[in-house]
């Protein structure tokens, strides 16, 4: 839970902006009227950040804002009015952005870039540029806006650091000795694509902001650049990965339980089969069907079956992170895993089933056993996805028949 002030005379924009921070988890606001209370407030609480009017009764020329600012506040101004030596004034003085108070877009505005401030923290990003003045402009400019940042000196010390896989965006200056701008997003883009990493080019040259693009880069900026477009630019980028990334995950993953649908488990089954005939190395794969599941509905309600699914998805993922989980029919799970032959596969699944008959599912007052039976079969050379599915579904149906909550190898997979 972040908490957030809000200092604003108008009770008119208070309510408003109350009524939006309520539709959003996690933040807390609070309200000061005046500068004399936004000064105590700010003395004795912890602000993620503060919504500023530059214009109160007892500081009419922004006097908040400073305050704010210099206790270390992320400050975000509400004005009615701005003109370029006030908008100058104030990113020189380090906030976060300005909103004018002019309808209901902007104190959605308002709220969203709080929002982004919070998962700014999240991101990691890498600054390349031989000049540290360059550099050190661009990471104070990030810093504002909440992201984790690091800086790279050269395109050789840039690629070290992105090895870690930790970055969301790198921005890279052209000019470099040894590798330069362009060069560096080649070298980045054969082993990392747009999706996994943003990358912003900077240039003062006008003929090289079209090749970062056509190289790979998401974006480029020419330089001088204002902090707003920056800003604008950046934050446009990251919102188009995050919704690809939530569409990713609505077309791959199932979504009551957060483990892959049956689509994206059928790839993940032929891409490693083909890759266990390629490589010789063993697949195997386990169908499993969560036991008297239509008692639990039909005594306890569709919720409470609801939740049986998701504890179930929840302990899988969590004690067979290396392999793919996946729900391929309503109570029916499918595991896929490389490397193993079917005594290991075996034990593996038979480990998972003795935890969950071990600890029973906590529902409020009431407290539900859940077991399940599995089938197990390993891939064969005249395999195709759909025979090891078909063998690994009668093996679990055996399970069923010689009485549930129980794990069985096919017996040519032994
Ligand atoms: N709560 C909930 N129930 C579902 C979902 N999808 C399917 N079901 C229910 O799952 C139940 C499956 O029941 P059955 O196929 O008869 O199997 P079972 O009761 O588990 O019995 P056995 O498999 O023989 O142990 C049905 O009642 C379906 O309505 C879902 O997404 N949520």
């Amino acid at each position: 839970m972040i908490k957030v002030l809000v200092v604003e005379d108008s009770v008119t924009v208070c309510k408003v902006l109350f009524h939006l921070f309520q539709q959003e988890a996690g933040i807390e606001v609070e309200f000061a009227k005046d500068f004399k209370t936004a000064k105590a407030l700010m003395g004795k609480n912890d602000y993620f950040a503060a919504l500023c009017d530059r214009c109160l009764p007892d500081a009419p020329n922004g006097e908040v804002i400073e305050w704010a600012l210099a206790k270390g506040i992320p400050a975000i101004v509400l004005t009615a009015r701005m003109d370029e030596d006030e908008r100058t004034r104030l990113q020189g003085l380090g906030v976060v952005d300005y909103v004018l108070k002019e309808n209901r877009f902007s104190y959605q505005y308002a709220v969203g870039l709080v929002k982004r401030l919070q998962r700014n923290g999240d991101y990691r990003v890498l600054v390349v540029d031989d000049s540290q003045v360059a550099r050190k402009q661009v990471k104070d400019l990030l810093e504002r806006h909440q992201f984790q940042v690091a800086e790279a000196d050269s395109a050789e010390a840039a690629m070290i650091q992105l090895a870690t896989g930790e970055f969301k965006l790198m921005i890279t200056d052209y000019e470099m000795p040894v590798i330069n701008g362009v060069e560096l997003i080649c070298k980045v883009r054969e082993q990392v694509d747009r999706d996994e990493l943003i990358i912003v080019g900077l240039s003062g040259r006008e003929e090289v902001s079209a090749r970062f693009i056509k190289y790979g880069a998401n974006d480029f900026l020419r330089k001088p650049f204002f902090a707003e477009e920056f800003y604008c630019r950046i934050n446009n980028l990251i919102q188009a990965q995050e919704l690809n990334q939530k569409l990713w995950q609505r077309a791959h993953l199932d979504y009551l339980t957060g483990v892959a649908n049956r689509r994206y488990l059928m790839t993940q089954l032929q891409d490693h089969w083909s890759q266990s005939v390629a490589s010789g190395q063993p697949l195997c794969l386990a169908m499993l069907d969560v036991d008297m599941f239509k008692q639990v509905n039909d005594q306890h309600g569709h919720q409470a079956g609801d939740r049986v699914l998701q504890f179930l998805a929840r302990e899988l993922s969590q004690s067979l992170e290396r392999f793919v989980v996946g729900r391929v029919g309503g109570e029916e799970f499918a595991v896929v895993m490389p490397g193993l032959n079917g005594e290991q596969a075996w034990r593996l699944i038979e480990a998972v089933r003795r935890k969950v008959t071990g600890q029973p599912l906590q529902l409020e007052a009431l407290s539900l056993g859940v077991s399940f039976s599995a089938g197990i079969c390993q891939g064969r050379g005249d395999d195709t996805i759909d025979t090891m599915l078909r063998r690994a579904d009668e093996v679990m149906y055996q399970a069923k028949e010689a009485g549930r909550n129980l794990v069985l190898l096919e017996e040519e997979s032994v």
